[in-house]
Formats: structure tokens, sequence, C-alpha cells
């Protein structure tokens, strides 16, 4: 059966993208054929960060009714497929997002899993892939501001009949002001799924236009993020293959010291 999930978080630059990307590149890897499609049609990053910014056709063009959605999938990392949108204005201005679910009900006939980026933020076409997903992924920072809009975008969800797998926490640290796991459970109503560390691998990577599993896959935060794809998968990945040894003292602090905090 094919799962769509849709990544969002309300406040805009917590990781979605990343998330999206290193997400689905991931479960590619462990063998789901995975789709990423940008549903952050106004500010799209996709493209962007996997060196697809030229393409000639996007999801604007199909969502304008000027291409077929088969010309606008493309291969990325470990055969991961990507549906960008364009980054011009007037691409954005063309493209009726009333046509997303039409394009979904297309795509989904060729996969396990579709991921889907939200845009940042409240708008009546962020609300779409809120509604048309199978489950939302909130992507929450440690901080008041970032926890206060995950909750606004879960309201949000419920109210159009969207449902909620769980929250992500991105870029953790260990500084005592982060807000701790147990208050973002209590607050959001949901359960934390993950936690990825703040790591400059992240941007190393992306500057290579690359997602950080496949360019750093030891890195603290390409761990964490292995660890959440293949528990999506259903998969045992083997500990080797997540570079749990060399991490682990890292992430072991990391996380007992964020369940510990109590704000
Ligand atoms: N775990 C992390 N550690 C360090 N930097 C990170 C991490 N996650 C994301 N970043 C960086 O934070 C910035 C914002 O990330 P990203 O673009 O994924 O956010 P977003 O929620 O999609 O943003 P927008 O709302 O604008 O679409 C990027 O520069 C990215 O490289």
């Amino acid at each position: 059966m094919v799962v769509t999930y849709t990544i969002a978080s309300g406040k805009g630059g917590t990781g979605k993208t990343t998330l999206s990307v290193n997400l689905g590149t991931m479960l590619a890897h462990y063998g789901k054929e995975t789709y990423i499609m940008d549903t952050d049609m106004g500010m799209a990053n996709i493209g962007i960060v996997l060196g697809l910014e030229n393409v000639p056709v996007t999801l604007h063009e199909v969502l304008a009714g000027k291409a077929s959605i088969s010309e606008a999938i493309y291969e990325g990392p470990f055969g991961v497929k990507v549906i960008p949108s364009g980054i011009s204005l007037q691409g954005f201005q063309n493209a009726d997002p009333e046509h997303l679910h039409d394009v979904m009900k297309e795509i989904i006939q060729q996969c396990d899993i579709l991921i889907l980026d939200a845009p940042a933020g409240i708008s009546r076409d962020g609300v779409i892939p809120l509604a048309i997903a199978d489950e939302v992924i909130l992507v929450v920072n440690p901080e008041i501001s970032s926890m206060v809009d995950a909750l606004k975008t879960k309201i949000l969800t419920e109210l159009v009949g969207g449902k909620i797998k769980g929250a992500i926490l991105n870029r953790a640290t260990l500084e005592k002001t982060d807000i701790s796991i147990h208050k973002i459970e209590e607050v959001l109503g949901v359960k934390v799924i993950g936690i990825i560390p703040d790591d400059p691998n992240v941007r190393r990577a992306s500057a290579y236009k690359t997602p950080v599993v496949v360019k750093y896959p030891n890195s603290p935060a390409a761990v964490e993020i292995k660890k959440i794809a293949a528990e999506i998968a259903g998969v045992d990945v083997k500990e080797k293959e997540l570079n749990k040894d060399s991490n682990e003292k890292f992430l072991d602090r990391l996380t007992s010291s964020i369940i510990k905090r109590r704000k």
C-alpha cells in the first residue's frame, strides 16, 4: 500500500526540505520506490538542494496544465524520484494547487512512498498537503516559536481531516535552553519519532547539492535520519550501516540530556 507523508512545520527554516530529501533518499536506499514532491510552490527549494534548479519541466508546468507529471519526474540519489517545483515567480503564479490531488493520485500508482515537502506558514495552498497526505510529520526546532507554529499546524491538519504521525526534533543541541522531548510531546500531544542533532555536515553537504546521508553518511545527523527512515521503511538496519559505534556517545548524550530536561 502506498503511504503519503507530508513534512510540515508552520515555521520556516526548521528543516522540512532537508528531511524530505534525506528521508526520501534513504527510503529509496532501503528498497522503497520513493517519490519526493516539492509542494512549497512559492519558495521551492528541493530543486536547488539537489541541483535540479534548471530542469525544463517542474510541478509548476504540470499544475498549469502545460505538461504531464511524467515529464516532471527526475532521478535523485539512490534512485529516489524527485518532482521539483520551479523557482520562477511567473511559474508559481500559473500553477493551480487545486490540481495537486489529481497529480498525487497519478503518482501513487507508481510508488510505495510519496513525500510532500510542505510550505511554511498557514496559507490556503499550504493546507492542501496537510489534508491530502495519509500522515503529517511535524518538524520542530528546540525553541518556543517553532513549537507554537507546529501546534498551529497540528490543529490546522486535524481541522482539514489530516492525521499527524508524530514530530521530529531537528537541530537539537546540548544547550540547556533547548525544549525537552517531554515538553514537545506534552504541548503538541504527539510522539517525537526522531531527534536529529544540529550538525554542520548538513549545510556542508548542501553546498555539494547532495543529501547529507549520501555525502557524509556517518555524520551524526545522517545516522539519525537513517534510523528514522529505517523505522518508516520497516527494515532492520545493521548497526554497522548506521555507524552506531562512532556516534553512539554523542547521540546518547544528546538524547538523554534532551529527555531529562524539563521546562
Ligand atoms: N540538522 C541540521 N543541522 C544543521 N543545519 C541544518 C539541519 N537541518 C537543516 N539545516 C539547515 O537549516 C537551513 C533550513 O533548512 P531547510 O531548508 O531544510 O528548512 P525548511 O523548513 O525546508 O525551510 P523553508 O521553510 O524555507 O522551506 C538550511 O540551511 C539547512 O542546511
